[in-house]
């Protein structure tokens, strides 16, 4: 086991800017300068705007009371510095900063994980888990994943990656492109989004703090048993995988390991939208006050005086029955749940990365820092079945992702011309901006976004190194990538509109 230092974890140095000092040679405000730039790079990103009309739970939601992606992000990032503070606090009082290489770091520490925060949901697609479903079938769909993927069994509906006998290597490839392309994940596309599309050229220590997965999405096998939880979905892309190499070096970060930071991220996320979800839940009017309490209850079983649920769900609902006259009875209910909540499970949050401190510095514990046998773990299991049982299959909820699920299909079959064009027509498209013979591909090309465009472009022209066989295959590959880029980057409203002009439904 390595001797926890984890200035080794901090690289300030960016993945499209030349190499810089060591740290140890900077002054400690030299290296808060790098991670304030990144905030600025973060925060001004449009990628940050975009969560504003993003689902959480309810799709398409004109109520600005109920949360968006954006509202959620922010929640997270207090939670996230909030765990930041209280183990640095608990580690500083036990005299152990110097010893961890830490004491320089303090301020960069919380920073990043506030910024993980922010970030941890920009690859979400519109609709959230339904988007991402859809893109998924869809392209399974094409790609024939579910079968044994052997020449003479293939149904691939893609002739560039359709096996063929005696060419083991470009096989090998397509089996990675199809497996790749079929698992499109909000996790993984963040991280493309910081590296390729947006280029926002963070530190790698910040990027490594959002890679929550750490799977690779082409991954078709078992995952070995040691990393079941910490790949237990994809993390990055075939694209993004020498970037995800370079970064690992940088952080000496082994394979399949997660960076350390980002465990607390991960707990933050996990406070924040169970009772989030919740308190949306009743302003949307699913239920009340009284009706969740009773169904919380329900939920913990027989609740004793002094226990974890009386400690933080009973404090809250006695708090606010006391005190109905003055104080509005449902933001005092969820406020105080909030405190009580945050209370218990953050210091709970912050001891289990102590405690675990020698795995989590190698990133080797495989499961969430809240995921134990505690009671607090069991509070938060029972705010995810209410909401999973009594919010997320709400009729008006399940509509609406019905909808979703739709209006993403739909957008996938208007803009899959682009991907039936031969290699050599897209590529007059892409440098002439226009193609004679392809009237209704040349409209769709237009409407790609400018970012997107140039990203795949810049992708393509690093081909030309390849063997010639596979140009063509890694080039679909690349395009499929840019169609699902520009559809996961559209916004709920955005893709719902653009659906019904395009289906001409208006
Ligand atoms: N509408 C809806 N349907 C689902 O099946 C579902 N599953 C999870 N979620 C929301 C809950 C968290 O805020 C967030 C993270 O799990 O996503 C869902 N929302
Ligand atoms: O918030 P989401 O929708 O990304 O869902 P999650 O429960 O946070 O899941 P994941 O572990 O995929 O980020
Ligand atoms: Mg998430």
């Amino acid at each position: 086991m390595s001797e926890i230092d984890f200035s080794k974890k901090f690289s300030i140095e960016r993945p499209f800017s030349p190499p810089r000092r060591d740290l140890a040679e900077l002054d400690a405000y030299d290296i808060v300068r790098q991670f304030e730039s990144d905030r600025g790079r973060i925060i001004n990103s449009a990628a940050i705007r975009r969560l504003q009309q993003k689902t959480q739970v309810f799709p398409l939601e004109k109520n600005a009371a109920v949360r968006s992606r954006l509202t959620h992000s922010l929640e997270v990032q207090q939670v996230g510095r909030h765990i930041a503070k209280e183990i640095l606090h608990k580690l500083g009082k036990q005299g152990r900063l110097e010893a961890l290489g830490l004491s320089a770091l303090v301020a960069p520490f919380e920073s990043v994980v506030e910024m993980a925060c922010l970030m941890h949901d920009i690859g979400n697609p519109p609709f959230g888990h339904f988007g991402e479903s859809a893109i998924n079938d869809w392209f399974g769909r094409r790609m024939a994943i579910a079968d044994a993927l052997t020449p003479e069994q293939d149904s691939c509906r893609v002739p560039l990656l359709t096996l063929r006998t005696g060419e083991a290597a470009l096989n090998a490839l397509r089996c990675r492109i199809r497996h790749d392309l079929s698992h499109f994940e909000g996790n993984a596309q963040a991280i493309r989004l910081v590296f390729s599309l947006l280029r926002l050229n963070l530190t790698h220590t910040q990027v490594a703090c959002i890679l929550k997965y750490t799977r690779p999405a082409y991954w078709a096998g078992p995952v070995p048993p040691a990393y079941s939880y910490l790949m237990k979905k994809p993390g990055y892309y075939l694209a993004e995988e020498p970037l995800i190499t370079q970064l690992r070096d940088k952080l000496q970060l082994g394979e399949f390991q997660r960076f350390p930071l980002t465990y607390i991220m991960e707990a933050a996320d996990d406070i924040s939208y169970c009772i989030a979800d919740l308190e949306d839940a009743v302003e949307k009017k699913i239920f009340t006050v009284e009706q969740l309490y009773h169904h919380l209850q329900q939920e913990w079983g027989s609740a004793q005086a002094g226990d974890l649920f009386d400690l933080v769900v009973g404090t809250a609902y006695k708090k606010m029955t006391a005190a109905q006259n003055y104080r509005h009875p449902i933001d005092y209910f969820f406020m105080e749940l909030r405190v009580q909540t945050v209370k218990r499970l953050v210091p709970h949050a912050a001891q289990r990365f102590i405690d675990n401190l020698p795995q989590i510095y190698e990133g080797t514990l495989n499961q969430a820092l809240l995921e134990d046998q505690s009671q607090a773990n069991r509070l938060l299991e029972i705010f995810k079945n209410v909401a999973f049982r009594r919010v997320f299959n709400h009729h008006e909820v399940e509509e609406l992702e019905l909808q979703g699920y739709r209006v993403i299909s739909g957008l996938l079959d208007i803009y899959s011309p682009l991907l039936e064009m031969p290699v050599e027509d897209f590529r007059q498209l892409n440098e002439q901006d226009t193609h004679r013979r392809y009237p209704i591909e040349t409209r769709l090309f237009h409407k790609l976004s400018g970012k997107y465009r140039l990203a795949y472009t810049q992708a393509v022209s690093e081909l030309a190194g390849l063997p010639a066989a596979e140009q063509p295959v890694w080039e679909y590959y690349f395009r499929a990538r840019l169609i699902q880029d520009y559809i996961s980057g559209m916004t709920d409203l955005h893709a719902y509109d653009e659906y019904r002009r395009l289906a001409a439904a208006e």
